[in-house]
């Protein structure tokens, strides 16, 4: 092994990961606290996300912060950035985890529902991204990772707010990963299948879901949480140094088929 490089150690390491307060975030932030990083958690709910950061730094013993803010708010996002930099005086990672989805047939939608998980799903990872960009590029060193979806690789009913959005995520991913790799920064996403988070447990029970679970996946059954941290800790650590702009699915084999 090349010295100084680490694989799967983030000890020393400072992230930020965008939604953490629960769901996918906050499993990957006990992943990325368990391989040693240090952690500034993001999400609106102030409340949900100390509570969450404050239960990961007494577990793992690193130090995490929770910090309320809105992705798709530049202000906040600007806030984001100067307190990681005021903690940790630098940027090692970003997960780009923060994201919502809208159900439902297109003609039932209002323009304001597309238009919502659209900002908070694409403009929020392009706005953090631009934000630690600038520290990322002075220490020559960076690792975005985006929380794309199966969904931004293949299609579902009544999800065109949602595929639409995942869809952008691949392709800014793919962007990015071209742009920044000259930097020493890289750029790649996971994409998740079905993972029973708060974002789906309202819908875990449906006729629709059961069937997609028994049908379209594989392992025919949901994720366990811990599923997605070897994946966030990989692209977040030394051992994906040669990868950027790539996809990493995580879905039980559902885009196998
Ligand atoms: N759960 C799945 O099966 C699944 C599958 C594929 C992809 N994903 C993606 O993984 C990511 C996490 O999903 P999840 O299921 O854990 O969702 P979740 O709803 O359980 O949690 C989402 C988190 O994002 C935060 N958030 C939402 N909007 C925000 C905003 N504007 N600013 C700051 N924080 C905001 C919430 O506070 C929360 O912490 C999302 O991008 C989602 O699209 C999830
Ligand atoms: O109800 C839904 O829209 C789906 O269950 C999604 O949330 C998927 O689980 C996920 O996006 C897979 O990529």
């Amino acid at each position: 092994m090349l010295p100084g490089i680490k694989l799967f150690d983030l000890s020393g390491r400072a992230a930020i990961i965008t939604g953490g307060s629960k769901g996918l975030g906050s499993a990957m932030a006990e992943g990325l606290a368990s391989a040693g990083a240090d952690l500034l958690l993001i999400s609106r709910n102030q409340e949900e996300v100390e509570a969450t950061a404050a239960r990961i730094q007494s577990d793992y013993g690193n130090r995490t912060i929770g910090m309320q803010a809105d992705v798709t708010n530049a202000d906040q996002v600007a806030a984001m950035t100067d307190r990681a930099m005021t903690e940790f005086g630098k940027i090692d990672i970003l997960i780009n985890n923060a994201g919502i989805n809208t159900r439902g047939p297109i003609d039932g939608l209002t323009l304001e529902e597309f238009q919502e998980v659209q900002n908070v799903n694409v403009t929020g990872p392009w706005l953090c991204t631009k934000a630690v960009v600038p520290h990322m590029k002075q220490a020559k060193y960076g690792r975005i990772v985006n929380l794309a979806s199966t969904l931004g690789l293949v299609g579902m009913a009544n999800r065109t707010p949602y595929t639409s959005s995942k869809g952008a995520v691949v392709q800014m991913t793919r962007a990015l990963g071209i742009e920044l790799c000259e930097f020493g920064i890289t750029c790649n996403a996971i994409c998740p299948g079905p993972f029973l988070t708060p974002m789906n447990e309202p819908f875990a029970e449906t006729e629709e879901i059961k069937k997609f679970i028994v049908g379209a996946v594989a392992m025919n059954r949901w994720a366990r949480m811990e599923e997605i941290q070897g994946a966030a800790i990989f692209l977040s650590s030394d051992a994906s140094s040669y990868m950027t702009g790539s996809m990493v699915t995580v879905d039980g084999g559902w885009t196998a088929r």
